[in-house]
């Protein structure tokens, strides 16, 4: 029986995590749980899993929390997280909070010794050599959510790391892959929503669209698998079925095939190194499928992904800034404060005005991270 801790439960991660929990009572408990301001989610689970602990975002959430009957143990904010992310009671932390407020957490599980199934692809971005380092130091396995990364790990079970070549990620091209750039123009938020293989969270369908999704997932590759940025492909996959390939020194290529269903990269990421059952998910029909696509990425159409390289190229601070910008025009997006284009152009403005700073502690990654919001909503103005 392993005890969990899931932070973000309240998502489309999280959500989907409870349902693997629940079809095997025998294998994990959810031990606690944090998530943001839906209350009304938030009680529904801790009805149903009745948790030893509960965080949410602000004393203002508590207050909803304990109106609505909740009588329980609860924590609020990131120090709330961190709370049960570091419990001694707990064995696994699924970190499936969006965006960089999950760092904290991350770092605290891994110097707890805990098991870290990681979806909050933001923390290795803005600082995957903090996190990366705490793992080598506490012999701490980090378990890819993301389901590239999880298909990487997949192709690399068993095999050596140094007869990795090359890692070749796949894309599916987002919600406007069939669009010319002079059509984003007029794009709304709706349409940005409307991804064609997978349900997930709003600001990651915006990331999947602007393909700054793939450029986290980029640079979210390099730190888990120690690979330079030259031997990471992305190439483009309608269809989302091969999650994603690593090409070994004799040219063989192993893929790591299924139908989108992020069910698969979680539980795997929990049983590692076995597997378990899970039959509510559809067999991949490759027959009724019949083909499959592939295109190459261009990086003039999808900006983002240049800019997601050449910050992973430099390093340091360069990341942070690159998440952080993106995180906060996104967001201005969703709220309808600026239009879709808008969004690559105040990334390459903040990255533009920005002096790196290389091997930056925690400390700085923070400033960093709060002065690049600010300077992006700035630009608003
Ligand atoms: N969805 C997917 O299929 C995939 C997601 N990922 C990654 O997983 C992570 C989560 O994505 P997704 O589930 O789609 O996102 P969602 O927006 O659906 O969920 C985010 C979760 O984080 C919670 N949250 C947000 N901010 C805070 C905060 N300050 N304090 C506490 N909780 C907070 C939200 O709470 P509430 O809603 O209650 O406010 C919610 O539970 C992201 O890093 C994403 O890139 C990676 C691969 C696939
Ligand atoms: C399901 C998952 O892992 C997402 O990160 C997914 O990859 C989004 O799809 P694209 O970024 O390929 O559009
Ligand atoms: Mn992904």
């Amino acid at each position: 029986m392993k005890k969990i801790s899931l932070l973000g439960a309240t998502g489309s991660i999280g959500v989907q995590t409870t349902d693997v929990i629940r079809k095997h009572p025998q294998s994990f408990q959810l031990y606690a749980l944090a998530f943001g301001r839906n209350v009304e989610k938030g009680m529904q689970l801790i009805q149903e899993f009745q948790p030893a602990i509960v965080v949410v975002q602000s004393e203002q959430v508590k207050d909803a929390l304990l109106q609505h009957g909740y009588r329980g143990k609860i924590y609020t904010g990131i120090d709330g997280m961190y709370e049960i992310a570091t419990h001694p009671d707990v064995d696994v932390v699924v970190n499936a909070v969006m965006g960089s407020v999950g760092l904290s957490s991350t770092l605290g599980a891994i110097e707890a010794n805990k098991q870290v199934a990681l979806a909050n692809k933001e923390t290795l971005v803005t600082a995957g050599h903090l996190v990366m380092d705490a793992a080598k130091k506490h012999n701490v396995s980090i378990l890819p959510i993301d389901s590239e990364h999880s298909a990487i790990y997949q192709c690399l079970n068993g095999e050596s790391k140094k007869e990795a070549h090359k890692i070749i990620l796949t894309a599916s091209g987002g919600s406007f892959r069939d669009k010319s750039r002079e059509e984003l123009a007029g794009v709304t938020v709706e349409d940005a929503l409307n991804h064609p293989n997978w349900s997930m969270g709003a600001k990651i369908t915006v990331d999947s669209a602007t393909m700054m999704n793939k450029g986290l997932e980029v640079i979210e590759a390099h730190w888990l698998f120690d690979m330079p940025y030259d031997h990471i492909d992305v190439i483009q996959h309608r269809e989302s079925v091969i999650h994603s390939m690593v090409e070994f020194v004799d040219k063989s290529v192993m893929a790591q095939l299924g139908t989108p269903d992020m069910r698969v990269p979680i539980q795997y990421a929990l049983t590692y190194p076995k597997r378990l059952e899970l039959n509510q998910t559809k067999e991949l029909n490759l027959v009724d499928i019949g083909t499959l696509h592939f295109q190459e990425m261009s990086l003039e159409r999808f900006p983002c992904l240049r800019l997601a390289y050449e910050a992973g190229r430099i390093g340091g601070t360069m990341t942070t800034v690159l998440n952080a910008a993106n995180e906060q025009a996104v967001d201005l997006f969703l709220n309808g404060k600026i239009s879709f284009l808008t969004i690559e152009s105040f990334i390459e403005r903040a990255l533009e005005s920005h002096h790196v700073i290389h091997t930056p502690n925690l400390e700085t990654i923070q400033q960093v991270d709060e002065q690049t919001r600010a300077l992006v909503k700035s630009y608003v103005n």
